[in-house]
């Protein structure tokens, strides 16, 4: 769809459109568009009224961000005048899905770290540090991940004699340990950011436009295309596609379709799907409920046309056969409507949608581990090796076999219409073919399948699995890394830091009672290539 074009979601499936009519007409007489945009907290209940308090200031973001386009034009053109023209971005989950949609859709450079991958970070520092920025982005302030990005880049601009206060930008809520950090140090600047709104809701905050606006993105568009839609987001009318959107995925919901995959159908928009994978997945999986957003590349990939009951298809552009909802408009308006959207079927499941209470498990696990380097070290010894890949299984899974034999093996663990998840703690750019996995093991098992790159999908994905209907299986992807790096200041490398990071969430999914099957690659190449064969054997 063309930037301009309307702002609309169809739901082309006549049994989907006549199960969604009433909970739309409930919505209306309930009058939820018109309370959300008004910030009424009590929408989700007695008990998400405290958190849902301080979350709502998302609905007027397209007014109350306008004054930061000045300020990160200005911050722009002074970097530009001292040849610095390079943007990096360090943020987890909200702090950088959006700029990275933002900066993909238009085409503008921007090096996203949301990584712990020792390899993929080096790779970012052996970038020009001459011309370079690195955007700090963190609401906490205390998240691991970007944290040690800013340690790393703190210590490679003062090794080449760059003052690295000059260089470094911060987007946080007030009174954050970064915010005090950023002073402290002195840091170039700090864009404190609305604290009424959640991560995952930020992307009109200075969270999706000072990194996208300073990589040169024409963030006031993206302001303006939200101000075209806000009035008819807010509306208690049929005419309102949030409501439809909600109301669809909300039906498709009570009718055993708990997975909604989302595949470009030729938006204009470039990666929307990853950005509202987190939205959705955080927002809704919880309680043993929710929906498992599955992100695949095309229509024309398995798990879209093909979906079984379990799953609805839903079209990011113009709509198909396949897709019984399609929704369109341009980026600024879609990321407002799906924000409706996502909080109003919160509302639906009679979940809190601005909570994330399984995330932390896994953090913890990780920290754990990390203090206790014999335990993480050590880890257990696979259970078998085929070539380059180590198994590590599951109980109910025997090793005997081959690599394909350990797979088919572990594919027959997911219970009917359940999932498979696919989790590499791998470098998203030089091990990009992992993610080519994704669609053979999803047309070999005939499951809905999500591929998450690790420590990534932990702020997006990692909600749902821990939190939300618990049928899914887990293959945990890891890889010995090339390289290692130093996070100063701290006892343990980067490289330490992604193995506790896997190997932590895979002991909470255990915990839960979930297959976790890691395969460990002893080269990353090699192991890829073989594991891909072995998927290759699997039958279909
Ligand atoms: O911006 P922060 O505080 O670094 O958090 C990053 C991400 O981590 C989460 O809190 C969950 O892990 C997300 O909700 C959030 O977007």
């Amino acid at each position: 769809m063309m930037p301009g074009e309307e702002t609309k979601v169809t739901i082309t499936d006549g049994e989907l459109a006549a199960k969604s009519a009433p909970l739309v007409d409930k919505l209306i007489a309930d009058q939820v568009a018109g309370k959300l945009a008004a910030g009424d907290p009590t929408l989700w209940g007695p008990a998400a009224e405290s958190e849902a308090a301080i979350r709502l200031s998302w609905t007027a973001l397209h007014r109350s961000s306008r004054p930061l386009i000045g300020e990160i034009e200005a911050l722009r053109a002074e970097l530009h005048r001292e040849g610095i023209d390079r943007v990096v971005l360090a943020g987890m989950g909200g702090s950088s899905l959006a700029p990275e949609v933002i900066t993909r859709t238009e085409g503008v450079p921007l090096t996203v770290l949301d990584t712990t991958d020792p390899g993929q970070v080096a790779d970012a520092l052996a970038g020009d540090l001459n011309r370079t920025v690195i955007v700090v982005s963190s609401k906490s302030g205390g998240t691991v991940e970007t944290d040690s990005h800013r340690r790393i880049f703190a210590k490679a601009f003062a090794d080449a004699g760059i003052d690295a206060a000059s260089r470094i930008v911060v987007v946080t809520d007030p009174g954050s340990p970064l915010a005090e950090l950023a002073e402290a140090e002195g840091y170039r600047k700090v864009f404190l950011a609305d604290p009424h709104v959640g991560g995952r809701y930020s992307a009109l905050t200075a969270f999706g436009l000072v990194p996208a606006g300073l990589a040169g993105a024409d963030v006031a568009r993206l302001l303006d295309q939200a101000a075209g839609v806000a009035e008819k987001l807010a509306a208690d009318g049929a005419g309102n596609p949030a409501l439809t959107l909600a109301a669809a995925w909300g039906a498709a919901h009570a009718d055993g379709a708990e997975k909604v995959v989302l595949a470009d159908t030729g938006s204009g928009i470039t990666g929307f799907a990853d950005w509202a994978e987190q939205l959705i997945a955080e927002s809704t999986g919880k309680q043993g409920t929710g929906l498992l957003p599955v992100a695949v590349d095309s229509p024309g990939a398995p798990g879209f046309a093909d979906a079984g009951p379990d799953a609805t298809p839903v079209a990011i552009g113009p709509g198909t056969d396949a897709a019984p909802v399609a929704t369109a408009g341009p980026l600024g308006a879609q990321f407002l409507l799906w924000e409706f959207a996502t909080a109003i079927v919160g509302r639906l499941l009679e979940i809190n949608p601005f909570d994330q209470p399984d995330v932390e498990a896994a953090k913890q696990a990780a920290r754990d581990l990390l203090g206790d380097p014999a335990r993480l070290e050590g880890g257990a010894q696979p259970s078998a090796a085929d070539g380059p890949v180590e198994i590590f299984a599951p109980a109910g899974v025997s090793t005997d076999g081959t690599l394909a034999e350990v797979l088919r093996a572990f594919l027959a663990l997911a219970p009917e219409h359940g999932y498979l998840s696919v989790q590499a703690y791998l470098d998203r750019l030089d091990d990009a073919s992992a993610a080519l996995l994704r669609g053979e093991l999803a047309r070999r098992s005939g499951l809905q399948t999500t591929f998450g790159w690790g420590p990534r999908f932990l702020h997006s994905t990692g909600q749902y699995h821990k939190g939300g209907h618990q049928n899914g299986i887990f293959l945990q992807l890891t890889g010995a890394p090339e390289t290692d790096l130093e996070v100063p200041g701290r006892p343990y490398t980067l490289g330490k830091l992604q193995h506790a990071q896997a190997l932590g969430d895979g002991q909470v999914l255990t915990q839960h009672g979930r297959p976790v099957l890691r395969l460990h690659l002893t080269d990353r190449a090699a192991g890829l290539a073989h594991l891909m064969r072995a998927v290759e054997e699997v039958a279909g």
